[in-house]
């Protein structure tokens, strides 16, 4: 029997993709009557209400979690509007780029002065969250309770695994890796689909074999718990056909060193979204 769990209301700032995928996984473990705004999504199901602004938030609501998923470039809107839920609650922030510093001054600029200070927890989720598959990173700063942590943990761990760093500045290359992460895998599925079709496969049979193929992997490694270079070796016949590709795709200016550039080029950037955002 599945047992079903009950997750404590959230305000959910931006349900785009990302706040999207997330409200998904919770909706599927059973969320309390929450609060979702976003200016653009049509519906979320009762007992959830959607509102466009945080000024439509009865005062009286008591989330026990504030999560901002808006582009990192739009969060500083809605700041002087969930400041005073901030005093109540923790925020949990899954921008990228954007520092606990920077999102705890923010919050707090907003606040009378003498205010508590906002607790702000950065996590790193991805979008197979949507489907209780997901991978987040999370960060918390010390004035952080074990409690405010652990209630990171329930709500994230309702949508996938999650792991806790002690390094903020780790969250670069997290973001990279995992954050980004399932664009990197979507693109080898379309790319492996329209070789399969330059080759001559029908279009039906290419996009079935490379999505297949994508699947099938990630759930063998997952279920089989087995390493990747094992299983990737058990694939490669000695003087066979996936040799052949490997030497492509291994050689150190191919793979390698591509996928290395990539991946600093997007924690580059997360580093650089810390910084002050073009007013737009
Ligand atoms: N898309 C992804 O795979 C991941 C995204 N993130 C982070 O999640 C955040 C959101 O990204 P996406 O969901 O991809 O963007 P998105 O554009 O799909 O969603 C953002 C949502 O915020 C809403 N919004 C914008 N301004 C608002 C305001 N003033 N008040 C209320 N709602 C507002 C928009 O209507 C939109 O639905 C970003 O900060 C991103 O760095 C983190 C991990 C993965
Ligand atoms: O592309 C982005 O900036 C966000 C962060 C990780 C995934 N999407």
């Amino acid at each position: 029997m599945t047992q079903t769990t009950t997750l404590p209301p959230v305000l959910l700032v931006g349900c785009g993709n990302m706040g999207g995928a997330m409200l998904d996984g919770w909706l599927k473990e059973g969320l309390a009557p929450s609060f979702i705004i976003d200016r653009h999504r049509e519906s979320v199901p009762a007992p959830h209400h959607l509102v466009r602004s945080p000024d439509d938030v009865p005062d009286d609501f008591h989330p026990a979690m504030i999560v901002l998923a808006t582009k990192p470039q739009k969060v500083d809107a809605v700041m002087a509007a969930i400041a005073p839920f901030a005093l109540r609650a923790p925020v949990l922030s899954v921008l990228a780029g954007r520092t606990v510093a920077g999102l705890s001054d923010a919050l707090a600029d907003q606040l009378p002065a003498g205010s508590p200070v906002p607790v702000v927890i950065r996590a790193m989720p991805n979008t197979p969250c949507s489907i209780g598959q997901g991978m987040t990173v999370c960060y918390a700063p010390p004035i952080a309770t074990p409690a405010q942590r652990m209630l990171c943990t329930r709500l994230l761990r309702a949508v996938g695994d999650v792991a806790w760093i002690d390094h903020e500045d780790q969250m670069d290359m997290v973001t990279a890796i995992s954050g980004s992460g399932p664009a990197y895998v979507f693109l080898l599925a379309e790319l492996m689909e329209q070789v399969g079709v330059a080759g001559g496969l029908p279009p039906e049979l290419a996009r079935q074999i490379a999505r297949q193929t994508v699947a099938g992997a990630g759930a063998l490694m997952v279920r089989s718990g087995t390493d990747p270079a094992l299983l990737r070796r058990n694939v490669t016949s000695p003087g066979g056909t996936t040799q052949k590709a490997l030497e492509v795709l291994m050689a150190p200016d191919a793979w390698p060193a591509t996928l290395a550039t990539a991946l600093k080029a997007a924690a580059h950037r997360s580093r650089e979204l810390s910084g002050p955002q073009p007013v737009s």
